[in-house]
């Protein structure tokens, strides 16, 4: 499905023109792609350089000066006459991965989410970690296995205890996956330094949607004590386009009251949340709609967090929220929490019925955020279908 991005969001992709085989960066205009390779030098001449190599990665590199120049000399050409010449409608391109994802990481910051999961996993003990509201769990990912929307994900094989106690090696059988929004760190930071809570415009350019697909049957038997590891790591979809965070001011919420008081490394000056709604769909049925300004760890904190001990960010890091849920029924970010680990399955339009993905399903979310000047913009979506583990 093509995006209308209007004309004032004007977010970022990489894409691949009929006929052509190099990348060029777009800019999202309505619902054609701005060939910003070869416009730059029409309206921003010194930053043209930045996007000769057809992805967004000397973009991020460059830092928050840069990025405002673009977006406002962009914001004042757009409308004129001689910009036309360079917009091509999106559905004739090819849009790819649009950075070099350098590492990635996967929060856990919805209070809601974490509190599902806890009783589906572990029904004996209490439903939060322990630590969960001290800081922002999270884990290092597989950054190599982030792909662009619209590619397909192949079932993941691996170990699992069945019923019975006998332990299983075959495709997985309960594929899940997780509505969430990701965060594209563009300036790196020094080895040694944290990255206070109030520099996080410093760093992070803007977000995508993603899609972390998860092996729940592999993930429930692999996890203890280190966390997750094949269940998580052969795929993460994430959408063609980084909305920038200056598109994102209208959509600014106080995040939920902490309690207790995080450390001061967590506490953050003017503390914001980000009022985005997510739509998921399994082929074509909407099964949920997530609600991201209820996520308990703000996105500033997550940097803070990931950075505390010293270590470093680089450009093209990508960190994610975790899975979006919001208190009511159709409002959980994975099918372990609408079919309650499988128990109900969830009804399609179609009138089948799911507990876990199928080969053949397209999963697709897609977000959309308060505008600045009331209404709402919408910040693209991550598609991918199932395919059945080749033999
Ligand atoms: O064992 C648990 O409590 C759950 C772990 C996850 O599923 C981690 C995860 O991917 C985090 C998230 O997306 O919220
Ligand atoms: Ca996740
Ligand atoms: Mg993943």
């Amino acid at each position: 499905m093509t995006t209308d991005f209007g004309r004032t969001t004007l977010p970022y992709c990489s894409f691949v023109g009929v006929g052509e085989k190099r990348p060029r960066v777009g800019v999202g205009v309505g619902t054609d792609v701005l060939d910003l390779t070869a416009a730059a030098a029409r309206f921003v001449p010194d930053r043209a350089g930045l996007f000769a190599d057809g992805t967004l990665d000397r973009f991020l590199a460059a830092g928050a000066d840069a990025w405002h120049e673009v977006r406002d000399a962009l914001t004042a050409w757009v409308d004129d006459p001689s910009a036309r010449a360079f917009l091509v409608p999106a559905a004739e391109v090819d849009l790819v991965l649009p950075f070099t994802v350098a590492d990635y990481v996967d929060f856990y910051a919805s209070e809601q989410h974490a509190t599902n999961v806890g009783r589906l996993f572990r029904p004996d003990g209490e439903a939060l970690p322990s630590a969960w509201k001290h800081l922002p769990m999270g884990y290092h990912g597989r950054a190599g296995t982030v792909v662009v929307s619209g590619t397909p994900v192949t079932r993941p094989s691996g170990q699992s205890r069945a019923a019975s106690g006998h332990i299983d090696v075959g495709p997985s059988a309960r594929l899940d996956l997780e509505a969430e929004i990701g965060f594209v760190v563009g300036v790196p930071s020094t080895l040694g330094r944290p990255v206070d809570v109030d520099r996080f415009e410093q760093h992070v350019f803007g977000i995508c949607v993603v899609n972390d697909w998860s092996a729940r049957d592999l993930q429930a038997f692999e996890y203890v004590p280190l966390g997750p590891f094949l269940a998580k790591s052969f795929a993460t979809s994430v959408s063609p386009w980084i909305v920038p965070l200056a598109a994102l001011s209208g959509a600014r919420v106080e995040p939920p009251a902490r309690d207790p008081h995080p450390p001061t490394y967590l506490q953050d000056e003017d503390p914001w949340g980000l009022d985005l709604e997510l739509v998921v769909r399994i082929n074509d049925t909407i099964v949920s709609r997530p609600p991201f300004a209820s996520m308990y760890w703000t996105p500033a904190q997550m940097l803070a967090h990931l950075t505390a001990n010293g270590a470093s960010v680089r450009t093209g890091d990508l960190y994610a929220s975790g899975t979006v849920s919001g208190p009511a029924d159709d409002q959980v970010g994975s099918l372990l929490e609408l079919s309650r680990n499988g128990a109900e399955p969830v009804k399609l339009d179609d009138g089948s019925c799911r507990t876990f993905l199928l080969d053949g399903d397209e999963v697709t979310i897609s977000a959309t955020a308060a505008a600045p000047g009331g209404g709402h913009i919408a910040l693209g979506e991550v598609t991918g279908n199932v395919i059945a583990r080749q033999p």
